[in-house]
């Protein structure tokens, strides 16, 4: 049996008590570091906590060599954990599909996941979000303009915008929105785009989140701390929603 475990999003206290009981029954423990990260706990404190010996995987571990967890998932129980919940912005339907092709049963324990946290934090109304979009880190001349493309196409129909971060696991980089909105600032000049109004979010799911409101320069000077740090494009705010953010996140 192959089971996803979504952990939550702070650390290692968030994960499900459906969830933690899976662990303690597991024969194997896989821990996935490079989509997510719960930043407010450490390797050795999810151990030391979950009682286990826990492997981390790392992106070629899942996509290009996952026989290890499909072999333990077909010799005993395995447990796949990720921060957040295990199959929303991520890339893990390949192995729960490779798993059934291996006549391995699975299933999911889901975990609070950033994309619902951030209505929550935000009060944007999770049914007016558009289609999604991750801003990478440039390298060389690559400067990919699929965000900009997305977030014009989502406000051309008066829809919000996710935009989630790029997380650099092997250099322990975590892009920060500061860093974000520059990126977006210069797709935006080269295609002529406008983007009025941003709402920054760190470290959703700890006990200090920030949540933040206003344009490019305010977004630029407001210290949001620590990541892990999103951002979202709202579309045109309707009253409550403009109430909610003059109310948490400082909305002039
Ligand atoms: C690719 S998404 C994975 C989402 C995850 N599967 C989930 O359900 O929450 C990871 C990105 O979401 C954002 N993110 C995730 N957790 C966060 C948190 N607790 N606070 C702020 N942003 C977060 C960051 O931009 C991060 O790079």
């Amino acid at each position: 049996m192959l089971t996803f475990i979504g952990l939550g999003l702070c650390d290692e206290y968030d994960v499900s008590v459906r969830g933690l009981e899976a662990i303690h029954r597991a024969d194997a423990v896989f821990l996935e570091v490079y989509t997510s990260v719960l930043t407010g706990t450490t390797f050795e404190r999810l151990e030391e906590y979950y009682g286990k010996k826990i492997t981390p995987l790392y992106r070629e571990d899942v996509e290009l060599h996952p026989e290890p967890i499909l072999d333990a998932a077909a010799a005993g129980e395995a447990v796949f954990l990720t921060a957040g919940d295990s199959m929303v912005a991520t890339t893990h339907a390949d192995i729960r599909i490779r798993a059934a092709e291996r006549g391995i049963a699975t299933r999911i324990i889901h975990g609070a996941s950033i994309t619902t946290a951030v209505c929550g934090l935000s009060g944007l109304q999770n049914y007016r979000f558009g289609k999604s979009v991750s801003v990478p880190f440039p390298h060389g001349k690559w400067f990919p303009m699929t965000p900009i493309e997305v977030i014009t196409e989502n406000l051309s129909h008066n829809l919000h915008t996710l935009v989630f971060l790029d997380i650099q696991k092997d250099k322990e980089r975590y892009m920060k929105i500061s860093e974000a909105v520059d990126l977006l600032e210069e797709q935006a000049s080269r295609t002529g785009a406008k983007i009025p109004l941003y709402v920054g979010v760190a470290r959703a799911g700890s006990e200090d989140p920030a949540v933040h409101a206003g344009d490019a320069d305010e977004m630029r000077n407001f210290d949001f701390g620590t990541p892990l740090h999103i951002l979202i494009v709202p579309g045109t705010l309707h009253d409550i929603e403009l109430e909610y953010l003059r109310r948490f996140a400082g909305l002039c």
